[in-house]
């Protein structure tokens, strides 16, 4: 992928000690090989260095300004840097981090809404570590809905989507307990998450008229009400308005049977009702491949679909695939 005539993209280092710093280096090691887009990491330059260094890469890491990212990135990795220093030993997680890893997404949201980069591209967070230290946005998704709307009028409603070219889902209810689902999904919920979806299938994804499936909440989608009544009246009226406003939707289906190869053919977008529900299915079938995009904000951003893989971080034995998914995705869905 040619450089110096595309915004480039930004890539937040995510949690210190996991395995984003390492997968950072390593796509930028792949990036001839891979065709990668040109991207800045937002970290701390002598961290990246150290992180290097353990594994013997030689990466000359370039402190860089927005401006000079596309001309320093064949030759040098171009770290944007943070006001803090960051001393984080590999699968040792520190609460006294978290500035650096918030700051961090903070920098990449103003860049992008600047109109400095494509898009952003964020490394796994630990949302644990996070809310030790005082972080009150269940995750990134949430965190940049806030971000793109500060200091506007504007409000974000963000939605969740794994997308790999086998699977793309969305979970409708997100990072809550398993026993607030039921009473946390409504009709308008899923109305407003598929009407996000449907019109980014769209404008982002090229697709003229997008097919959404539905998953029931309850096992065989509730048995004709016997099995749970929330795929009847919750469901069901959803669908009946999407349907009004013109856009595709199947279900609501029977989850245990909804993604199999020959059931994913017919949609090409699955809304889950739970995480799980989404997530399994996705990370078991395309788990180095999907990518984690953020839908409904006013900029791209997307992520790995794995997370911080603490027990692995610094064994070098790490798959950055998931990462170079997201930075090519990236650079398809974002600003030219
Ligand atoms: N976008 C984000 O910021 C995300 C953050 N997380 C956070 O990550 C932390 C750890 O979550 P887990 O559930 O343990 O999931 P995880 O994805 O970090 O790890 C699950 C398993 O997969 C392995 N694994 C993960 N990525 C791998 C890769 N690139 N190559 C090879 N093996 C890999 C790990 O070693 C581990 O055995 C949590 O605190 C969670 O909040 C989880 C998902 C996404
Ligand atoms: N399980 C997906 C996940 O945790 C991603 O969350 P986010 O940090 O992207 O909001």
């Amino acid at each position: 992928m040619s450089g110096l005539n595309q915004r480039p993209l930004l890539l937040t280092q995510g949690d210190p000690a996991g395995i984003g710093p390492e997968l950072s280096l390593r796509a930028w090691l792949e990036r001839d090989r891979a065709s990668l887009p040109p991207f800045a990491v937002i970290g701390d330059p002598d961290h990246f260095a150290r992180v290097a260094d353990t594994f013997g890469w030689t990466i000359p890491i370039a402190p860089v300004e927005p401006q000079q990212i596309q001309s320093a990135f064949s030759s040098t990795l171009p770290v944007i840097p943070l006001s803090v220093s960051v001393s984080a030993e590999p699968g040792t997680h520190d609460a006294a981090n978290a500035p650096s890893v918030i700051e961090a997404i903070e920098t990449a949201v103003r860049l992008v809404r600047a109109g400095s980069a494509a898009a952003v591209v964020t490394n796994p967070i630990a949302k644990h570590v996070l809310y030790k230290a005082g972080f009150r946005h269940p995750g990134h998704t949430e965190f940049l809905a806030a971000l793109a709307a500060k200091g506007s009028e504007e409000t974000y409603y963000p939605v969740m989507m794994l997308w790999s070219e086998q699977l793309a889902v969305v979970p409708v209810t997100v990072h809550i307990p398993l026993s607030d689902v039921p009473s946390a999904l409504t009709t308008d919920l899923i109305v407003l998450t598929g009407r996000i979806v449907a019109r980014e299938l769209r404008e982002r994804f090229g697709i003229a008229n997008p097919r959404l499936a539905l998953a029931g909440l309850n096992p065989h989608a509730g048995e004709n009400g016997a099995m749970g009544t929330e795929d009847e009246t919750i469901i069901v009226p959803a669908i009946d308005i999407l349907r009004a406003e013109g856009i595709q939707v199947a279900g609501p289906l029977p989850a245990d049977t909804m993604f199999h190869a020959h059931a994913r053919s017919r949609y090409d977008a699955a809304l889950a009702m739970y995480h799980d529900q989404a997530l399994i299915p996705i990370k078991t079938i395309a788990f180095d491949e999907a990518v984690n995009v953020t839908l409904g904000l006013s900029f791209v951003r997307t992520s790995p679909d794995h997370g911080t893989a603490f027990d692995i971080a610094g064994k070098g034995i790490a798959r950055p695939d998931s990462l170079m998914a997201a930075l090519k995705l990236a650079a398809r869905l974002g600003r030219p």
